[in-house]
């Protein structure tokens, strides 16, 4: 999304709309599709489905081919992913305040990250998109009452009524506007001044200052002052750190209005998901024969697979063949998500098994999703360490295995929340309570997200960095 210098666009870059792409906008229909929500009114949904095919792309198909390149250098090793938001985005979070919290925070991880790892870290935010999850459940009860789950806001509202919790086809409408403002700021943010590496840093600087275990990373951070010191002496100008790359995803869950948005590119007469620059099936809706993998391997956006603990590696073969049989990379990342407890026993053969299957796939660690568990007072929670944890396990099965640790995808905000347990500030279970604001799952607050950005550059990065290959697999270094 943001682009500097801007990309070079065709005149017409998109033009023509989704019934103009009938292999994309019908073939998916004729699949089982998981986790679909209901609407009481099949009428009003065809009428926003109609509209919204008619809107404008929310982002260009160029920006899309820039990411996929930028991926490509993650999947060859040569960049590092970061990518992170919330769970899920709420409606009445589309704010200056959250929308800039949030991105402040990826910047600052990324500062960090791009520093330890030595190479650049591509940011793609969980944002602009993201309003739609998946449940374990159909219904919630609550004493005695029993009512539809909560969706997300592209689908129904949190508040625990019969109304709110009817699904509405005019919140794909809403969604859509929602991610056009959100994406609007962004650009501004990133292209405007606000990234400027020097400030980011300074704000780095003020986490360390004012956190608990700030001193932990003073080492890290007076690195990173002498590297801008030097890049300033090299004479290294003010423009190459004043705006950043960044791109927008999220899970693409509900066809309909993912198919609405897919437009064909003028350029190539190929189909773009023209709703995000990334977006990715889910551990759920992933079945190789179903309706979401079939959408996807009729665009041409980068694509992420979340993998749970029970992927076979044949599984993840197949979705090599199916999605990316050009092995183009770039085209496909693997969002490992196994737990702290599974990672190391279950991804080597995965990576062994695509590996030699000659695909070119981004390996990204999401360590949030393998780490739920529900607190005492029922909050659901994760506990940093785990997340951590994850982590280096990941780290360390790449290491062994010669392979690239391409990245890491984290639920986090950047509001001082107390959703996860654990971390610099040491949020106890007894805390949740007090900033407990998550619509799904627990995010990392702003300060835990720093924390995990240092110590994955000074724990991670560098502890694996130059040791015996296979000596860390077990050590959980
Ligand atoms: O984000 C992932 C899922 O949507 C989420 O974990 C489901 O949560 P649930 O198990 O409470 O339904
Ligand atoms: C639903 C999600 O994760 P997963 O598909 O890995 O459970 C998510 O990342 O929002």
């Amino acid at each position: 999304m943001t682009i500097a210098p801007a990309p070079p666009l065709s005149p017409d870059p998109v033009v023509r709309t989704a019934e103009r792409s009938p292999g994309v906008r019908h073939s998916w229909r004729d699949l089982p599709a998981a986790h679909q929500p209901s609407y009481p009114d099949a009428e009003a949904l065809h009428e926003v489905i109609a509209d919204l095919a008619s809107y404008p792309p929310l982002v260009f198909a160029g920006e899309c081919d820039r990411l996929r390149a930028r991926l490509a250098e993650v999947a060859r090793g040569e960049a590092f992913l970061l990518q992170g938001g919330d769970c899920a985005e709420a409606f009445d979070a589309v704010s200056a305040e959250h929308i800039r919290n949030k991105l402040k925070t990826l910047l600052q991880m990324s500062a960090v990250l791009t520093y330890a790892a030595s190479v650049p870290v591509v940011k793609v935010g969980r944002i602009a998109g993201q309003y739609a999850k998946p449940r374990s459940q159909p219904t919630e009860t609550r004493q005695g009452v029993t009512l539809p789950a909560y969706l997300g806001d592209a689908v129904n509202g949190l508040a625990f009524t019969e109304s709110a919790r009817a699904p509405d086809p005019e919140r794909l409408r809403r969604m859509y506007h929602a991610s056009a403002a959100t994406l609007n700021l962004v650009r501004a943010f990133t292209t405007g001044g606000y990234a400027d590496l020097r400030q980011v840093h300074a704000w780095n600087r003020d986490f360390v200052r004012s956190s608990p275990s700030g001193q932990r990373y003073e080492r890290l951070a007076g690195e990173i002052d002498k590297a801008l010191s030097f890049m300033r002496a090299c004479g290294a100008g003010p423009d190459g750190v004043r705006a950043v790359e960044f791109y927008a995803s999220h899970e693409a869950l509900l066809l309909d209005y993912e198919a609405a948005l897919t437009r064909t590119d003028s350029r190539t007469g190929e189909s773009y998901d023209t709703s995000g620059h990334m977006v990715w099936i889910g551990e759920r809706t992933r079945q190789l024969n179903g309706a979401h993998i079939d959408f996807a391997s009729r665009i041409r956006n980068s694509l992420g697979i979340k993998l749970g603990p029970e992927t076979t590696p044949e599984e993840a073969v197949a979705y090599v063949e199916r999605l990316d049989p050009q092995r183009e990379p770039g085209r496909l990342t693997f969002i490992v998500r196994m737990g702290a407890d599974r990672i190391r026993d279950r991804l080597p053969a995965l990576v062994e098994k695509v590996t030699a299957s000659g695909a070119q796939v981004a390996w990204v660690t999401d360590p949030m999703h393998g780490n739920t568990f529900e607190a005492a007072s029922g909050h659901k929670t994760r506990r940093f360490d785990d997340v951590l944890d994850e982590v280096k396990g990941f780290f360390a099965v790449h290491k062994a295995l010669g392979t690239h640790p391409g990245g890491i995808h984290i639920e986090l905000t950047g509001d001082d929340v107390t959703e996860c347990v654990g971390g610099g500030d040491e949020i106890l279970v007894e805390d949740l309570h007090q900033r407990y604001e998550t619509a799904c799952d627990p995010r990392l607050n702003r300060s835990q997200s720093l924390d995990l950005a240092f110590l994955v550059a000074d724990c991670v990065f560098r502890a694996t960095a130059g040791q015996p290959v296979r000596q860390t697999l077990r050590s959980g270094t």
